[in-house]
């Protein structure tokens, strides 16, 4: 047994010391990922869960269980409306069970009412990339309604035009670049240390003074 301690089991048994402080300064937070589909939300949450030692979440897998449907199903028998409702309950009540590593579905941080219990009880990273990657990554499964009639490229550009500028009000911001998960994991790690380094400094410096 090595000498260190903490949740987090890095290759070989450990906790690398970055990852023990970033999960003491995330708390009780929520690690959110949200984007475009095809971004990675599920395929890098997963892993980045594993490498912090925290459970993983996907929404759209609880929406799934909650429902006893899959999305497509529920898109079919109910409509979107009703799917937006669902997934909003299922983030609010997922988000109240932090630390984890949530992955979102790629609607659900257009919700201002998600948004906001997303800045309350989570940090909030978009996994951004470009629409040739996405398309790529997305036409290995046909299992998203909203891309499942006519030409998907339209589609994922209509979308990302769309919500591109709610995903950047983000806390942070990760190029999900053509490279492997583990890579992009490692993006996260760095840009969430970085965003926690900085909070943390600015708590420790002192106030301005307003003295001329
Ligand atoms: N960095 C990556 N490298 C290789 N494949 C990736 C990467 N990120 C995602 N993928 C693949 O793209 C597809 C969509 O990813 P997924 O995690 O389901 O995206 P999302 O949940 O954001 O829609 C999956 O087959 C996944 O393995
Ligand atoms: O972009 C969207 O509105 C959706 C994205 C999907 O999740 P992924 O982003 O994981 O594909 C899923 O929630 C549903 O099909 C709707
Ligand atoms: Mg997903």
């Amino acid at each position: 047994m090595g000498a260190q301690s903490g949740r987090g089991k890095a290759e070989g048994g450990g906790t690398s010391a970055p990852e023990s402080l970033l999960l003491e300064r995330l708390g009780t937070r929520c690690i959110v990922l949200v984007g475009m589909p095809g971004a990675g939300k599920s395929s890098v949450g997963r892993r980045l869960a594993k490498r912090l030692g925290l459970p993983f979440m996907d929404a759209d897998e609880e929406i799934e269980r909650a429902a006893g449907m899959s999305i497509p199903e529920i898109f079919a028998s109910r409509g979107e409306v009703e799917f937006r409702d669902g997934e909003k309950r299922v983030m609010i009540r997922l988000l109240q069970g932090g630390p984890i590593v949530l992955a979102t579905g790629g609607g659900a941080f257009m919700n201002a009412d998600t948004r906001a219990a997303v800045a309350r009880l989570g940090v909030s990273v978009w996994l951004s990339a470009d629409l040739g990657v996405l398309l790529r990554r997305v036409r290995k499964r046909t299992d998203r309604p909203l891309l499942a009639e006519g030409d998907p490229a339209e589609k994922l550009a209509r979308l990302l035009a769309a919500r591109g500028d709610t995903y950047a009000l983000a806390d942070l911001t990760v190029e999900s670049r053509d490279a492997t998960h583990e890579a992009v994991v490692d993006d996260v790690l760095a840009a969430l240390g970085t965003h926690f380094q900085r909070k943390a400094e600015g708590q420790a410096s002192p106030a301005p003074s307003s003295a001329p």
